[in-house]
């Protein structure tokens, strides 16, 4: 249908229901929701024209910010479609829900006052190229470096996380530095990304051959781990930032190729100032670049990351296998942050070492949530750290399904 550009997608999205829509994404990925016929519309027009609210929210959550800026040849964004006396069905309940999502879109985007671009200025790759940069303070220290509060020389203030990797003696330091270059390079599409409920990154840069300092927005909140602050938060409060979180989990998931977070954890989650919105930060970034360092001075390949919150399979990984970070590990460390909510300690609070923490999941799987907690919370929570890999990835189809039903 090249002659047309009509594609599956819009065929699919003119259906009075989003099915077909649904599988095409799943089997074919996002990117084709944005390709346009020849009167500019792509399925996202075409799907507020004439599906139910659901598939706004279904796209929102493959393609996020991008789907309100979309223009077709008219110059009609998906808003005007639904304004307009085309869109025949659900009228008033799409109104309502993009008046709800938009306020979302305007929260995530990087604070007033700075010069940092939006989501609708940001070229692909974020921001111009930074060549210098001024701490204005230091925001806190991880393992592998610290994050500061940076302005650049562009005018833009954000945060800046400096990793400096640890290269080893014997390491020959233009190798480890192409090697380094190489990791940067595939993790560029983080750049790409635009969800509210996933910290902006403007840019990632490499001043010196082992050193690599990551642009984000700057967050002004603090992390889920000093919110629970050892206290366990009400089932309210847990649902919605569960919903959140699976929100984030599931745009990640659903990019091509998928993005996989591999250090979800409740310091890698920013409660923002407002007390409700959450965003994720860190996306194991320092777990693949230090793996490519590893990789170079051939030691070991065990599985990086916060001990408590990793999945059973990245347990069992020893040094000759491969460790396997996936859509589920990140799902169980998911469960393991509910449980966290749930309870205010972390789960195997006692565990010590990677093969003490195997040994215990594989006696007794994942603890039980504490009594209280309503059975819908606690099934959610069991789907999330169920030891079946499958089971898990089933456990995150059905919360999108849910929280869409909720959501209607
Ligand atoms: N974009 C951001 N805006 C504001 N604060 C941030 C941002 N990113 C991280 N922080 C804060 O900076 C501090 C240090 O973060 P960092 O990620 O280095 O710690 P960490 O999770 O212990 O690190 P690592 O997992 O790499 O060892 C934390 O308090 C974190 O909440």
């Amino acid at each position: 249908k090249e002659k047309r550009k009509r594609t599956a997608f819009h065929f699919a999205a003119e259906k009075s229901d989003n099915s077909n829509l649904k599988w095409l994404v799943k089997e074919l990925g996002s990117d084709c929701l944005t390709v346009p016929d020849k009167y500019g519309n792509m399925a996202v027009h075409l799907a507020a024209q004439h599906q139910p609210v659901d598939s706004l929210q279904f796209i929102f959550d493959q393609i996020a910010a991008e789907m309100f800026s979309l223009k077709n040849n008219r110059g009609e964004t998906p808003t005007d479609v639904v304004e307009s006396n085309r869109c025949r069905t659900d009228q008033s309940a799409k109104r309502a829900w993009i008046s709800s999502t938009q306020p979302q879109l305007e929260a995530s985007r990087p604070p007033a006052g700075s010069s940092a671009p939006t989501a609708a200025s940001a070229g692909p790759e974020g921001p111009p190229l930074l060549e210098r940069w001024d701490a204005v303070r230091l925001i806190g220290r991880g393992a592998f470096g610290e994050v500061h509060e940076v302005r650049t020389d562009t005018g833009v203030t954000c945060a800046a996380k400096t990793l400096r990797l640890p290269v080893q003696l014997g390491d020959e330091l233009p190798s480890v530095s192409t090697e380094i270059h190489r990791a940067i390079e595939s993790e560029r599409n983080l750049c790409r990304l635009r969800h509210p409920n996933v910290v902006r990154f403007l840019h990632i840069a490499q001043p010196e051959p082992a050193t690599v300092v990551v642009f984000m927005e700057l967050l002004d909140g603090r992390s889920l781990e000093r919110f629970i602050d050892n206290k366990p938060l009400d089932e309210l409060t847990i649902r919605d930032f569960s919903e959140q979180i699976c929100r984030a989990l599931l745009y990640l998931h659903s990019r091509q190729p998928p993005v996989i977070h591999r250090d979800i954890n409740c310091s890698n989650i920013i409660v923002c100032a407002d007390n409700t919105r959450i965003k994720l930060i860190d996306f194991g970034l320092s777990i693949k670049l230090e793996q490519s360092v590893s990789h170079m001075s051939a030691s070991t390949q065990a599985p990086k990351g916060t001990l408590n919150f990793m999945a059973p399979e990245l347990l069992g990984a020893g040094e000759s296998d491969s460790v396997q970070y996936s859509r589920e590990s990140d799902i169980w460390a998911f469960g393991c942050s509910v449980f966290q909510m749930a309870s205010g300690a972390r789960p195997f609070a006692n565990a010590k070492s990677m093969l003490g923490m195997a040994k215990l999941i594989d006696r007794k799987g994942a603890p039980a949530l504490p009594d209280g907690r309503s059975a819908e919370l606690q099934d959610f929570y069991s789907r999330c750290t169920a030891m079946d890999r499958r089971r898990r990835k089933a456990a995150q189809e059905l919360l999108e399904q849910e929280f869409l039903r909720k959501n209607l």
